[in-house]
């Protein structure tokens, strides 16, 4: 499954699992992009945390890995490279892919999107607020449980002071809290603006004293 991960949430990883499950897959290998070009106009935190944050997130589940392939590798990340190193490493293995509803709608703007469907077999998952469809083309498609979460949610929530128990595993929470990521992640882009003023509905540790006198 690959993915910018920035930061990797509980729809990823409900998304791999049940794809594991239903096609009886040995291993889901998670494979963070290096430099993901189609968002090349937003801001994306730095490589190595959002590998971090992905090792952390599947460490507990004995068939879930981490692959470094696409962050270790120059330059703009494509799917093609992707699926030719993961094969290079494992010649024997027979390659799924694993992609949400959005994802599988952008396909044909990838490149060398022909030439993908010989190195993997394709299976487009469900997510709320897209529409799967994959006409056209030899996918798999398989509805999973349904995880109202994005990236952008999480980063948002962050950026806004709100938390993101729950949306994604334990471990990044605390991950994001002691690199102190996303804090700064403004409300209508996705850039990392610095907030403009002090938002009133944040307390301050005075404003939570107790009243003398
Ligand atoms: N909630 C979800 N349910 C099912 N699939 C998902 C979900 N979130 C992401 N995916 C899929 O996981 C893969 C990696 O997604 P990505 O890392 O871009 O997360 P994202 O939440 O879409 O991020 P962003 O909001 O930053 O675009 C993509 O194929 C995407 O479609
Ligand atoms: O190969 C491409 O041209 C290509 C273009 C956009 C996205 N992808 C891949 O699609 C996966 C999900 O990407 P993203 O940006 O939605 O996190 C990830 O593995 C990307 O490398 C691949």
């Amino acid at each position: 499954m690959g993915g910018t991960f920035d930061p990797i949430h509980h729809g990823h990883l409900v998304a791999a699992s049940e794809v594991a499950s239903v096609f009886d897959l040995d291993e889901v290998v998670f494979v963070p992009t290096g430099q993901p070009w189609q968002k090349a106009d937003k801001d994306v935190t730095a490589a190595e945390h959002r590998y971090l944050m992905t090792v952390i997130a599947t460490a507990s589940n004995p068939s879930f890995t981490v692959s470094r392939v696409d962050i270790d590798r120059p330059g703009p990340t494509f799917t093609i490279d992707t699926l030719r190193d993961l094969k290079a490493e494992r010649p024997d293995a027979q390659l799924f892919f694993i992609t949400g509803a959005d994802a599988m709608a952008q396909i044909l703007t990838w490149k060398n999107a022909e030439e993908l469907w010989s190195l993997a077999h394709f299976i487009g998952v469900t997510r709320p607020g897209h529409e799967l469809d994959g006409r056209g083309r030899d996918v798999s498609l398989l509805e999973v449980p349904a995880m109202a979460i994005s990236s952008t949610d999480c980063r948002h929530r962050v950026g806004e002071g709100k938390p993101v128990w729950y949306l994604v595993p334990d471990g990044v929470v605390q991950y994001i809290a002691k690199h102190r990521l996303y804090r700064h992640v403004d409300q209508l882009g996705d850039g990392h603006a610095p907030p403009t003023a002090p938002r009133a509905h944040r307390h301050s540790p005075s404003s939570l004293q107790q009243p003398t006198g």
